[in-house]
């Protein structure tokens, strides 16, 4: 077909190559592949470097990403060290000051142990992140919305700005939240999109895995360096889960979404500060619109006292205590003692993170459930 597929289409359809025409993509559970002759080596030789199931997974992502190289690896934290290994002592960083716990910590490291100047600044903050961004900065780190706050940052505004700055600036945008369903941060200006697969890609937790895309075949070359080098590249049942969970994606993520919806306003409808891209009250829900086609299923809110947080927390039946999102199954947490936990807690004042904040990643469930369970473990706690 010559029409350009919608994403739902290009998610169930897989190409793959394989004799026996199965219709499933087969898995290929082997280190070695032998050459066909001296003459012709083929196109694999050793899993670390290369295996069918992954190329399937690989050439499958890049027509979902829109991207032009596209590498699995065997975590969303995979993906960043396989990015900042680039880096050099004295290299200047710009980031954002909420991101992933294990991203925090990864950053903090480089920082600390390979010289690598880091600074983390607000980004939704404009004039303030633009005003960090030199021409001699290498790298710039973007979450949005972030995790666990939530905040919004124009990708446009300051990877033009970084670009104009320093050509070379690479802007990396971590894109777990949102999912290439929800938004293409290659299109808006970032050079390198990276996601925790193990979240919404898979669905499933049964699989950790990151993915990275970039449109840059420079850039694309020293990925895949690191990659081969050290071994991180995604294994082959891996690979496989992870086909096969990315063809319910479009459906898994809207349901999430739509869900998502609905409790951020029943939460808001009981006065409770929500922060939550999908709604009006959120400072940058015009900003969030403009470059992306929808808010997710990770919300949060605030309750004003943490032993409160923790006995809502407890009090629900529904949703699981567990870090990470994504999963079919709704998901409550308390960031500060789980996926923040390895931000200090002196960095987390400094950072403005409420330490009662609970965040909510939305499941597939029937979502009167998923209210009702909620209804009673505030009550249950005292809380309403
Ligand atoms: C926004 C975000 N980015 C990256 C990661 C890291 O991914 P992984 O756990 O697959 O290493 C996570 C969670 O772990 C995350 O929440
Ligand atoms: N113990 C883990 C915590 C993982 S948190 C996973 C996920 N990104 C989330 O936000 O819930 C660690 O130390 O990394």
């Amino acid at each position: 077909m010559s029409k350009q597929l919608s994403l739902e289409t290009e998610l169930v359809h897989v190409s793959h190559k394989d004799g026996n025409n199965a219709s499933v993509a087969p898995v290929y559970l082997s280190a070695t592949f032998k050459p066909n002759s001296f003459d012709d080596m083929g196109e694999f030789d050793y899993t670390r470097s290369g295996n069918p199931t992954r190329a399937t997974l690989q050439q499958h992502l890049s027509k979902v990403m829109k991207a032009k190289f596209v590498y699995a690896v065997n975590s969303g934290m995979a993906a960043l060290d396989v990015i900042v290994r680039s880096l050099a002592p004295g290299d200047e960083v710009v980031a954002g000051d909420d991101l992933y716990g294990g991203t925090d910590r990864l950053l903090t490291y480089i920082k600390t142990v390979n010289g690598v100047k880091v600074g983390h600044y607000d980004t939704t903050n404009l004039e303030l992140i633009t005003s960090k961004i030199t021409k001699t900065t290498k790298m710039v780190f973007l979450e949005s919305p972030t995790n666990p706050l939530i905040k919004i940052c124009d990708l446009k505004a300051i990877a033009d700005y970084a670009h104009k700055q320093n050509p070379e600036c690479v802007v990396v945008f971590d894109n777990t939240m949102m999912t290439p369903l929800l938004m293409s941060p290659l299109e808006l200006g970032a050079d390198i999109q990276y996601e925790s697969a193990t979240k919404y890609m898979n669905g499933h937790h049964d699989v950790m895995a990151g993915v990275l895309a970039t449109n840059s075949e420079v850039l694309a070359k020293k990925l895949f360096f690191v990659i081969n080098a050290t071994g991180s590249g995604l294994a082959p049942f891996d690979s496989w889960l992870m086909i096969r969970g990315l063809k319910t994606m479009a459906l898994r993520v809207e349901r999430q979404q739509e869900n998502a919806i609905k409790i951020a306003n029943w939460l808001e409808s009981q006065n409770v500060k929500v922060r939550y891209p999908g709604l009006k009250s959120h400072p940058h829900y015009e900003l969030h619109n403009k470059q992306s086609r929808g808010p997710g299923a990770v919300l949060s809110f605030e309750t004003g006292d943490v032993s409160l947080s923790k006995k809502i927390i407890e009090a629900c039946e529904l949703y699981s205590v567990t870090v990470s999102f994504g999963y079919v199954c709704s998901l409550i947490s308390l960031p500060c003692l789980m996926s923040h936990a390895s931000i200090s807690a002196e960095t987390r004042k400094e950072r403005d993170f409420p330490e009662d904040l609970i965040r909510l990643c939305v499941g597939i469930e029937n979502v009167d459930d998923l209210i009702d369970d909620l209804d009673s473990a505030f009550k249950k706690s005292g809380f309403k």
